[in-house]
C-alpha cells in the first residue's frame, strides 16, 4: 500500500525525530537523498549546469545542502534568492564553500536558460496559496527552459493537503518527497504538476492510519475473491442489475459486461433492456418483473442508463444487500432512503454528477477532488468512488482515509467506461467486499483494463470490458 500523510501529521513525526537526532540531521538526510536523486535523472553531475531556486524556508535550506553536494562532484550551481535576507543560512554558508554562487531574481533568466537541472526550493509543506509574483516569474522561466525541473518535496505553489492548486506552481519533472507521500502527490490536479515522484526515507515515525492510501498489485490480489473447492454460483455471490431503459440500452449490456467480470458467480438482469442483453450475454439471467421480485441477489447495481425510472431505483434501495448507486440512480436516489440503509451503499459520480448533487459548479469538485468525495460520503452516509483524472473512494460519512486510484489512463473518458465499472465493482460488492473494497479494485482493474486496452490509442467501453480479465491476470500475477 502506498501511503500518503498531511502536513500536520507530518510535522509532528519531525518533531520527534529531531528531538533524538543532532541538529541539522535530518535536512542532511533530505538532502542527500535529493542530490542522489539528481544525479540519476542528469547521469553525470560533473560539468552539469544547476540552478537553484531558493525560497526563505527549510525548502530552499534542502535545495542548498543538495546544491552543495552537486557541486562538490562537479556541477557548476547558482542559486537564485527570492529572500535574500532569509535564506537557510546553514545552507547557503555550505553552497559557497562547495564553490557555488548566487543570483538575485532579477538576474535568474540566464542562468535558468542556460541549466541542464532546476531545483525548486521555492517552498515545500509550508506553501499557503499559489506562489507570489516573483516565484511565479521564476516558475515560468524553468518552465520554458530545456532544464529539467525536480521539486524539492512538493511542486511549489500546489496545496500538499488537498492537491488543489489554487494559483501558479512550479510544473516539475520530478519531485523528490521526504518521509512520506503527501495527499497533493497522489491527487489531481497537483499530481500533474509532481511529474514523477520519488520517497526519501528519513527515519519518520508515522502513525498506523494515514490519511490517503493508494492499492498496489499485492493488496488487490489479497482482496480480490477467489472461488474455492466447494463454491458454486450462489455461493460465489450474484450480482443484480437493474439498468438501461428502451432508450438507453447499451448502458445495460456494458453494466452486465463489467458484471461478468468481476468475480460473482452469476449475473441477474432486471429491465427493459433483456433482449439486447441475452443477444451479448447469454449467460446472464435475465427477468423483466421489477428488482422485488426478481430472484435472490447478493448486492445490487443500479442506475446506468435508467433515464427516470425512480421506482426501480427506490425499490433497490428498500433491499437489504449491499448496493452501487450510479449515473441516472444518483439524481433519482432519496438522500433519506440512502441514509437509512442498513446494508452496504456505494455511490459512484463522475465530477458532474458529484456537483449537481452538491449544488456546487463541476470546476469546484475537479479542483477539490478529496473535499467532495468527503463531503458526499457525509451528506449520503455511504461509501463513494468520485471518479476523473484521479478517481478517489471515501467511506461511508466521509471520515478516515481515503483510497487513490493509481492506474486511471485518459483513455477511460469514453461513453460507457462507468457503466463497465459500475458492473464489475458490483460483481465486487456480491462477491463479498465491502463497499470502499470494492469500489477501490474495481477502479484499480478497470484502470489497468483500460491501458491493455488502449495502448496509447483510443478504446471502446466494450473493449475495456475485455480488457479486465488479463487486467486481473496481470494483478495475480504481480
Ligand atoms: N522540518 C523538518 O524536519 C524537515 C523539513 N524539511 C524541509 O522543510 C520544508 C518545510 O520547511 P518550512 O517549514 O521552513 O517551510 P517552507 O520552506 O515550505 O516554506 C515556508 C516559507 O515559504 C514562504 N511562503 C509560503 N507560501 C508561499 C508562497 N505561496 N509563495 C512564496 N513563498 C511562500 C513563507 O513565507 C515561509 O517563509 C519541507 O517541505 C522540507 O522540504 C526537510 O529538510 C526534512 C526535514
Ligand atoms: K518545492
Amino acid at each position: 500500500m502506498r501511503t500518503a500523510y498531511c502536513v500536520d501529521t507530518v510535522r509532528a513525526a519531525e518533531r520527534d525525530l529531531m528531538a533524538r537526532l543532532p541538529e541539522g540531521a535530518l535536512m542532511q538526510r533530505a538532502a542527500a537523498g535529493l542530490a542522489a536523486a539528481c544525479a540519476d535523472l542528469v547521469g553525470r553531475v560533473y560539468g552539469r549546469r544547476v540552478v537553484l531556486l531558493v525560497g526563505s524556508g527549510d525548502n530552499g535550506g534542502d535545495a542548498l545542502y543538495a546544491g552543495a553536494r552537486l557541486a562538490r562532484r562537479g556541477a557548476g550551481v547558482t542559486a537564485v534568492q527570492l529572500a535574500p535576507g532569509r535564506t537557510h543560512a546553514g545552507g547557503l554558508a555550505a553552497l559557497r564553500r562547495a564553490g557555488g554562487r548566487t543570483v538575485a531574481p532579477e538576474d535568474a533568466a540566464g542562468p535558468i536558460r542556460r541549466a541542464d537541472l532546476v531545483l525548486d526550493g521555492i517552498v515545500g509543506i509550508g506553501g499557503r496559496g499559489g506562489l507570489r509574483e516573483d516565484a511565479a516569474r521564476l516558475a515560468a522561466l524553468a518552465d520554458g527552459s530545456r532544464a529539467a525541473v525536480v521539486a524539492v518535496d512538493l511542486p511549489s505553489g500546489v496545496e500538499a493537503d488537498t492537491g488543489e492548486v489554487r494559483g501558479a506552481a512550479v510544473r516539475a519533472d520530478l519531485t523528490v518527497t521526504f518521509g512520506t507521500h503527501k495527499p497533493g502527490l497522489l491527487v489531481d490536479p497537483a499530481r500533474e504538476y509532481a511529474g514523477s515522484v520519488r520517497l526519501v526515507d528519513i527515519g519518520l515515525d508515522l502513525p498506523g492510519e494515514p490519511d490517503l492510501e493508494a492499492l498496489q498489485h499485492a493488496d488487490v490480489t489479497r482482496l480480490l475473491p477467489v472461488p474455492g473447492a466447494e463454491s458454486d454460483k450462489y455461493r460465489r455471490g450474484v450480482v443484480g442489475i437493474a439498468a438501461g431503459s428502451a432508450r438507453y440500452p447499451g448502458a445495460a449490456v456494458l453494466a452486465v459486461a463489467g458484471a461478468l467480470r468481476g468475480g460473482a458467480g452469476a449475473v441477474r438482469y432486471v429491465g427493459p433492456a433483456g433482449h439486447a442483453v441475452l443477444a451479448r450475454y447469454p449467460e446472464t439471467l435475465v427477468s423483466d418483473q421489477g428488482p422485488e421480485r426478481a430472484g435472490r441477489v447478493q448486492a445490487w447495481v443500479v442506475g446506468p442508463g435508467a433515464g427516470d425510472d425512480a421506482g426501480t431505483v427506490a425499490q433497490v434501495l428498500a433491499s437489504d444487500v449491499p448496493v452501487l448507486i450510479d449515473a441516472d440512480g444518483l439524481r433519482l436516489a432519496d438522500v433519506g432512503a440512502v441514509r437509512g440503509r442498513t446494508a452496504p451503499t456505494l455511490m459512484t459520480p463522475h465530477a458532474g454528477e458529484a456537483a449537481a448533487l452538491l449544488g456546487v459548479s463541476r470546476e469546484e469538485v475537479e479542483a477539490g477532488r478529496l473535499a467532495a468525495v468527503r463531503e458526499l460520503a457525509g451528506r449520503y452516509g455511504a461509501a463513494v468512488l468520485l471518479k476523473g483524472a484521479t478517481t478517489v473512494v471515501a467511506g461511508a460519512g466521509g471520515g478516515g482515509v481515503v483510497r487513490v486510484n493509481p492506474t486511471g489512463t485518459a483513455w477511460l473518458a469514453t461513453a460507457g467506461s462507468g457503466d463497465v465499472l459500475s458492473g464489475l465493482s458490483g460483481s465486487l460488492l456480491a462477491a463479498g467486499l465491502s463497499a470502499v473494497d470494492a469500489g477501490s479494485v474495481g477502479a484499480y482493474l478497470h484502470g489497468l483494463a483500460g491501458r491493455f486496452a488502449a495502448v496509447g490509442a483510443p478504446v471502446g467501453a466494450h473493449e475495456v470490458a475485455e480488457a479486465v480479465a488479463g487486467a486481473w491476470r496481470d494483478v495475480v500475477r504481480g
